[in-house]
């Protein structure tokens, strides 16, 4: 079927944000081209629930991205493709940098010898480093203190030389904590291994794992846990539809935050995840995780007054309510 619209290259589309930001493309009327090394991510999961085309490759082979831009016209790209995992990067940074700053690099030269020039990027609130204040506002000094965040914060520099010499233009988008799955229970959360807090609260919750690990219950809040700002992976990737269109309409380049604007700490996570799935979840306490400070939390105002974005799923019961959905489908206890 042909579209009036035009078709984005989306890196990264076969992991768990970069996947549901496909849907939610496609849903808009978009034809996506996906590039995926599929070393994480599911392409089965792409294959039976997204239209698009997958490439397996890497961002760090220009040629292939070159026969990539000479094969599709494509309008802008949409980047997602990087490692995440922050205590890896401590011990690799080697491989982070090579994939995440000279992997966008091979990448962002390829679109302008194709002359592509919108971008829309993930980044991460872990470049604020500890906070100085909160809610976090963009323009709040930038001090990562891990190289996954340093090899993000050497992107957003990059792209603004871009946009400044070669008219390059971006939409940054800074994640708070990605969360949830797609309400229709098709896509969801399964990183391998998994590090991030509720899908291993539900995977005790399932019983596939004894208890949950508070880190840390002495911190200075409220209930001694860290505070986040969860937001549903669904907003995310409404988000980003609205950036990509904000870059078509002539937007300049923008650097955004994406959270709720609220803060749940990991006791309150723990418990609105019994209330949703009815199951008993042991909770035993930790010392704290080296580098977590004790409260995130992003100022979303950016995203509403430049993209008008507004989240739909805000509320922590309904991030856990379709985690919850997702982790049953996969692991055989229910239907999508
Ligand atoms: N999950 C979070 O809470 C969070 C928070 C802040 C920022 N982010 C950023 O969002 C993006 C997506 O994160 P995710 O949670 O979906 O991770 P993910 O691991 O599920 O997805 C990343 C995908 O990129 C692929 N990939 C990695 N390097 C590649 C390369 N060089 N070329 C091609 N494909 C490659 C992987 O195979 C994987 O499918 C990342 O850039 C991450 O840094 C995530
Ligand atoms: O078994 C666990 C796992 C996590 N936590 C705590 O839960 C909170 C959330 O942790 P996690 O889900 O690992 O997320 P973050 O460490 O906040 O980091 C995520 O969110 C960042 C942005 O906030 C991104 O940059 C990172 O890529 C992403 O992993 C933290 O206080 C952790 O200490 C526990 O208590 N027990």
């Amino acid at each position: 079927m042909s579209s009036d619209k035009p078709k984005i290259l989306v890196t990264g589309g076969a992991g768990y944000i970069g996947s549901h930001a496909v849907l939610a493309l496609e849903a808009a009327g978009y034809p996506v081209v996906i590039l995926d090394s599929l070393e994480y991510g599911h392409a089965e999961l792409a294959q039976q629930h997204l239209k698009a085309e997958l490439i397996q490759g890497k961002t760090t082979d220009r040629p292939l991205l070159d026969q990539i831009f000479q094969t599709h016209d494509i309008g802008a790209v949409m980047h997602f493709a990087a490692y995440i995992a922050v205590g890896e990067s401590v011990e690799k940074p080697a491989e982070y940098y090579h994939n995440n700053v000279y992997g966008t690099l091979t990448l962002l030269e390829a679109m302008l010898a194709a002359d592509v020039k919108q971008f829309v990027f993930s980044s991460t609130c872990a470049i604020y480093g500890p906070p100085k204040t909160v809610p976090i506002p963009e323009d709040h000094p930038k001090n990562p203190i891990s190289p996954y965040a340093s090899s993000k914060l050497m992107v957003e520099e990059m792209l603004k030389d871009f946009s400044a010499a070669y008219g390059l233009n971006s939409v940054v988008f800074r994640y708070f904590n990605a969360a949830g799955a797609d309400p229709e229970g098709r896509l969801g959360e399964d990183h391998q291994p998994e590090t991030h807090l509720i899908p291993l609260v539900l995977q005790a919750a399932l019983g596939r794992r004894e208890n949950i690990a508070m880190f840390g219950t002495d911190y200075d809040t409220p209930d001694g846990t860290c505070i986040r700002d969860y937001i549903h992976v669904a907003d995310l990737a409404s988000a980003h539809v609205l950036g990509v269109e904000y870059l078509m309409q002539g937007g300049d380049t923008t650097f955004i935050n994406l959270g709720n604007g609220n803060g749940f700490s990991v006791r309150e996570v723990i418990e609105t995840a019994r209330q949703v799935t009815g199951e008993e979840i042991l909770a035993v306490e930790r010392d704290r995780r080296p580098g977590d400070p004790p409260r995130l939390i992003g100022s979303s105002d950016q995203a509403r007054n430049i993209l008008g974005w507004e989240p739909q799923y805000p509320d922590l019961e309904s991030i856990i309510a379709h985690a919850w959905q997702w982790h049953l489908y996969r692991h055989g206890r229910a239907s999508a």
